[in-house]
Order: C-alpha cells, then structure tokens, then sequence
C-alpha cells in the first residue's frame, strides 16, 4: 500500500489531535533499526535538515547517544528555524550533551543517517544541500533514508536533484507513493515500515495498492465441463516484415495463461507455423476474421505503414475488448482522428505504452511523463477512456479511479520481447473472463514474478521474453484453482 503525502499529512494531523508522540515514536524506530545492526565502536553520521525529517533524525540521534554510540550531527542550516516538534527534538539532543556542526559527516562513520528532507521537499534541492548530498553519497557508507531518501519527491518519485542514496529507507505512518515508481526505485535501497503504532482503515482504503493486492482476490474459473471455446478466442494482429517475432511472442504468452484459441495475423511473410509453439495459428493479418474474435490484440511488431493504420482503424469501431501496443500506440499518437475513434468505444480499451509511447500519446517529453508517472497514466486514461499500463519500473495501472502500482520484476525484464509477452498475458486474461482492471494489474505482477522466479532461483541476469513465457504457468496456476 501506499499514500499521497496528503493522506499522509492527514493521518499526522488526526494522531496529533490525539497528543501521539510521533516524531519520538519515529526517531525510536530509526535508533531501534541502527542499534540492531552497527555496534558502538565507530561514529554515525546524522544529517538534520530544516523540517520534521530533521526531527526525526535528532531524535535516533539523542536515544543512540544514550545508549552509548558517538554521533557525528550535521545540521547545515541549524537549528534556529525548526518547527515545533522538531525545536523540541533539538533541546532534548542539547540536553543530553549533543552537539552539532556544519560538516559533513566523514568516512570513519559506519552509517549514516539522513533525516534532510522527506515529505516537505517541494523544490529542486539547492546547491548547497546538493552539494552535502554528494559529498556524503561519495563516503560509500550504508545510509539510513529515514521516510524518504532526500532529493526524491515523496509524491510523484520525481528527483529533485541527485538524491540520497540509501541502502535503507523507513518510511514511518505510511509508505509514500512516490518510493514505488521510476527513478526513486533506484535511490530507496530496500522500503521499510514502521506504523509508529497507528492503525488507520481510513487511510488503506483510499491507499494506492499493489497490483499484489489486487491480486490477491482475482480467480480464474476453469469448469470441469469446459473446453477451448470456454477461455476465448483472441486475434493478434501484427509482425510486419522483420518482426515476426513480436507477434509470436505475443500469441505464445496468450496460449501459456490459458486463451482457449489464439490466431496471430501477420502483415508480413507468415511461416507455416511457429516450430517452437505449434499451436498457434498463423494467418496472413487482412484474412483475419476480426469481428468474429471475442478480443482483439493490435500491436506487436505492426509497423506504422498504411495497412497497420487500416487494422487500427477497423479495430477501433469493432464491438470487441481491445489491447493496443507497440505501433498501434504510435499510430494513435499520430492521428486525431484515430483518438476520436477510440474515445466512444464501449467495450474496454487497454492502452500499454511505455513511457515514450505515452510520450508520444501525451505530446509531451519522455522525461516529463517520467517525472510524474502517476499523473501521466491518469491523463491517458481520460484522454482514451481505456485502462492504461504506463509500463518501466514501478509500472502504474489506470482504470477509471483506480490506480495501482506494481513491484515485482527488476530491470533483468529490459529488453525487446517483454512488452509483447505482456499484452499476449493481458489479452488471455480478459478473454478469459477478467475485466480489463484485473486482467491488467493480474498480468503485470505475473510477469514481473517469473521474472524474478528466473533471477532468484537461477540466478540470471537477464531474462528473455520466451523464458519467461515458459516460467508464467507455475505462476498462474493458483489463480485457476
Ligand atoms: N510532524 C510530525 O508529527 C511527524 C513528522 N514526521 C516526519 O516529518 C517529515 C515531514 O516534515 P516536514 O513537513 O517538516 O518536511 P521535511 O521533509 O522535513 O522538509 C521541510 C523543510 O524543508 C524545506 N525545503 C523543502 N524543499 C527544500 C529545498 N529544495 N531546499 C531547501 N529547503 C527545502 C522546507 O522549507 P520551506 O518550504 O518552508 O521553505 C521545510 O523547512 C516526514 O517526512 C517525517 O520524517 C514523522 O516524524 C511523523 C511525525
Ligand atoms: N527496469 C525495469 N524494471 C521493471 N520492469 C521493467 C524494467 N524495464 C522493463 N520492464 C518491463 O518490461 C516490459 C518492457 O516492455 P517494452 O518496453 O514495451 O518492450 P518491447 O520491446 O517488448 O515492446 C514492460 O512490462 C516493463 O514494465
Ligand atoms: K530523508
């Protein structure tokens, strides 16, 4: 689960009303988390910035100096503006003997912790916390992001500046859903949490779920009385001259998560058949008997030449669900007329752009949708009236007003293959029954884990789409049960 930083300044502000000791509660569990793991023998560094994050750190740092550890406090823009909580915090670390400067913390540290900023940063880092944050980023110590690594935005996990790069981050309340997409995935080191005691039902309800979660309540019936007209029908449309392969992939993913027919339509040359996965069913592309499929899937491998636009468009006014991929997304960016054609659709339109693709849905730049990956994912999904699966790290899933997120699969799954796999493995879900909400967040996280599955169990590196195809039954299975 996770939170705006909204929802989380309302859960901070109910519990205040309540008199809860949150900065100490929170300031204990990042002493609790140090003092389970680094002895006393060598300093810690603690960076104290201008808010409440400061506070918290001034707080681990007061109970670990009562516990006997030497800390190394660095508060660059002292202690003369805090507010009230952290104020407190600071006479209770004077109190004790602490005292504060300055510098940087150095390299006899075994740890640091960075209490900078967390959910109040609301502005690209100046050059003089930019430049503490990359002193201390180059000392290679452990660091401790307490809520948020600094410089990363808790709301949009947009950087603000070249963040903090922690090994830990303990988040406190709720986890902030700017941690759990694009490049904040890479300065969070492993997402702690600790609730500081506080157990909030309001606040999970209207929380951004994991597609995991999701999940957790999706079944896939398969009847004892049932046969392949049960599970659907699909039509892949693609593989245009030299990518073949695209569509292929496409229609393996589909018939291995249990589409009961999956015919693939070439507009280039079509082999006799797939050798590797025979029971596909391969069909020059404008023989394809559309209309009479329960979805249609266009996209992987389509080319952007005027047949491709020709499908697109007849797929478009067709009555069936409809997943668009690849160059189907890149034809819609570039024709009003095909957006205008997608809007009324009834039946449900699943868009899976990754971010240049919603880019160029977008007309914006790849690095603006990337700033603000959840914001962009909502903005397709009004634009297209479809559910959208803004793909890359921390993918985001759209559907009206739900938003999910997902966390399983790692930059092992980089590489041409993976797209296609997971429009065939979103397409055979809903002809199998899911809605488009399900089948996608349900699809995501499945290709994410076997994924993982490969990378932890066999220690790959790198994963391939037709390896992880194979890995995706073992993965779906419970959810046929
Ligand atoms: N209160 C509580 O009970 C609890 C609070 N908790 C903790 O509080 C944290 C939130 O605290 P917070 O709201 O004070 O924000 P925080 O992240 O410390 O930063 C705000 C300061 O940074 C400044 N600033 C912003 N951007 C800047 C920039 N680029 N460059 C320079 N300055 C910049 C900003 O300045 P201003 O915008 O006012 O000019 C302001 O002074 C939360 O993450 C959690 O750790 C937990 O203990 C739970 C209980
Ligand atoms: N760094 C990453 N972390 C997690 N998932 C990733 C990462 N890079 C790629 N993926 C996933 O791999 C897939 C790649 O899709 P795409 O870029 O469309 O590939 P294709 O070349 O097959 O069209 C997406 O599902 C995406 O979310
Ligand atoms: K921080």
């Amino acid at each position: 689960m996770f939170h705006t930083v909204s929802q989380l300044r309302q859960i901070e502000q109910q519990a205040r009303k309540l008199g809860l000791p949150l900065m100490q509660r929170a300031g204990r569990a990042a002493a609790d988390f140090i003092s389970r793991r680094f002895g006393k023998a060598a300093p810690i560094g603690v960076l104290v910035g201008p808010g409440n994050n400061g506070g918290d750190a001034l707080v681990a740092a007061t109970l670990l100096r009562q516990l006997g550890y030497t800390l190394s406090v660095c508060m660059p823009a002292g202690p003369g503006n805090l507010p009230a909580d952290a104020a407190t915090a600071y006479l209770d670390w004077q109190r004790c003997g602490g005292t504060e400067s300055t510098q940087a913390p150095t390299g006899t540290c075994t740890v640091i912790i960075d209490g900078l900023f967390g959910l109040g940063l609301n502005r690209p880092l100046e050059p003089n916390w930019q430049a503490l944050i990359t002193q201390v980023n180059q000392l290679g110590k452990p660091i401790l992001a307490l809520d948020v690594p600094s410089g990363v935005h808790a709301d949009s996990g947009a950087l603000l500046g070249a963040p903090i790069q922690a090994r830990w981050t303990l988040s406190f309340i709720g986890q902030a859903r700017g941690l759990a997409t694009g490049a904040a995935c890479d300065y969070t080191g492993l997402c702690l949490l600790d609730k500081l005691g506080l157990s909030a039902p309001t606040l999970d309800q209207a929380a951004l779920p994991d597609t995991a979660t999701v999940a957790q309540t999706i079944r896939i019936p398969r009847a004892a009385d049932s046969h392949k007209g049960s599970y659907g029908t699909i039509c892949i449309i693609g593989g245009a001259e030299g990518m073949t392969g695209a569509a292929l992939l496409a229609g393996r993913a589909a018939l291995q998560a249990g589409a009961g027919k999956v015919f693939t339509g070439l507009l280039g040359p079509v082999p006799s058949a797939d050798l590797a996965r025979p029971e596909l069913m391969l069909r020059p592309a404008d023989t394809l008997l559309m209309d009479a499929a329960d979805l249609i899937l266009l996209g992987p491998g389509l080319g952007q030449g005027a047949p491709a636009a020709d499908l697109l468009h007849h797929a478009l006014s067709s009555q069936q669900p409809l997943v668009l991929d690849a160059d189907a997304l890149n034809l819609l960016a570039s024709d009003p007329r095909l957006t205008q054609a997608a809007r009324p659709r009834q039946a449900p339109t699943v868009l899976t752009p990754h971010p240049a693709e919603a880019a160029r849905l977008l007309a914006c730049s790849t690095a603006e949708v990337q700033q603000h990956r959840y914001d962009a994912a909502a903005a397709l999904a009004r634009r297209y009236h479809a559910t959208i699966v803004l793909k890359g790290a921390g993918t985001v899933i759209v559907d009206g007003a739900l938003m999910a997120v997902n966390q399983s699969g790692s930059a092992a799954l980089a590489n041409a293959g993976q797209g296609d796999l997971l429009s065939g493995l979103i397409a055979a879900l809903m002809a199998q029954g899911l809605t488009a909400w399900q089948a996608t967040c349900l699809a995501t996280r499945l290709h994410g884990c076997a994924s993982d599955t490969l990378v932890n169990r066999d220690g790959r590196g790198i994963t391939l789409a037709n390896d992880v195809i194979a890995e995706l039954d073992r993965h779906l299975a419970p959810y046929f049960r």
